[in-house]
């Protein structure tokens, strides 16, 4: 049977839509933090993506385009979106962990935001951010785009900056990871999705 997420109540736990521009650190925050996650009974969603299984530096399930569509029509995904040339689907399973009242980290996109909302309506929203300068030394030293694909990327995220939404908590990554991981988790503590300690 066909799902269609709209559909579907987004349960009690807290989604934690974490969204920032590509190669501002959201997939190494993530894997930064996924063991203090774990250990808070986080989760954390593996993003299902068009990317090339070679692709470096990515904790996804990469599939065809034909995968991807096949998934997409079996209703295998709460989510998806198409950004960057690729597909990104996040895995049903988020739905069943909210259902059970955990918290479940997204890597999410800027532009899904507002539909993100609609289907989750209690869910936090966080924007990885680092300096201009930065970004772009960080996505030419990451070395798995093309420097035609950097340009796109730093376009885009100049078009999704002037719609910043002013729910967002920013978190910044222009310094150490570790003060990133640092900041993402007061800010899952002062949210109230994790005790204060
Ligand atoms: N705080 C940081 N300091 C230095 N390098 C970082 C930091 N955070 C991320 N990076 C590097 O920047 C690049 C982009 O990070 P990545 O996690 O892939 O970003 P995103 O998932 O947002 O696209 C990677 O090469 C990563 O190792
Ligand atoms: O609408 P946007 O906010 O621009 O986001 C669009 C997509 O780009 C990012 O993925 P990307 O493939 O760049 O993954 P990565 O940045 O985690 O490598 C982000 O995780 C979204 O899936």
């Amino acid at each position: 049977m066909q799902h269609d997420a709209s559909d579907r109540q987004s349960g009690t736990g807290r989604l934690i839509y974490l969204v920032g521009p590509s190669g501002s650190g959201k997939d190494s925050l993530i894997d930064a933090s996924r063991e203090r996650l774990a250990a808070a009974g986080v989760e954390i969603a593996r993003r299902v993506i068009t990317r090339s299984a070679e692709a470096k530096g990515e904790a996804a399930h990469g599939v065809t385009s034909e995968q991807f569509e096949a998934l997409r029509e079996q209703g295998a995904f709460a989510m998806h979106w198409r950004a960057n040339g690729l597909d990104y689907g996040i895995p049903l399973q988020v739905d069943r962990w909210l259902a059970e009242g955990r918290a479940v980290l997204v890597n999410g996109s800027r532009a899904y935001l507002a539909e993100a909302r609609r289907r989750y309506p209690n869910l936090l929203a966080v924007l990885v951010e680092v300096r201009h300068e930065v970004l772009r030394e960080r996505l030419v030293a990451r070395g798995r785009e093309s420097a035609e694909e950097v340009e796109q990327r730093l376009a885009r995220n100049a078009r999704l900056q002037a719609l910043a939404d002013p729910s967002l908590h920013v978190l910044d990554n222009s310094t150490t990871l570790e003060t990133a991981v640092e900041g993402l988790f007061v800010l899952l503590r002062d949210e109230g999705v994790l005790p204060q300690v």
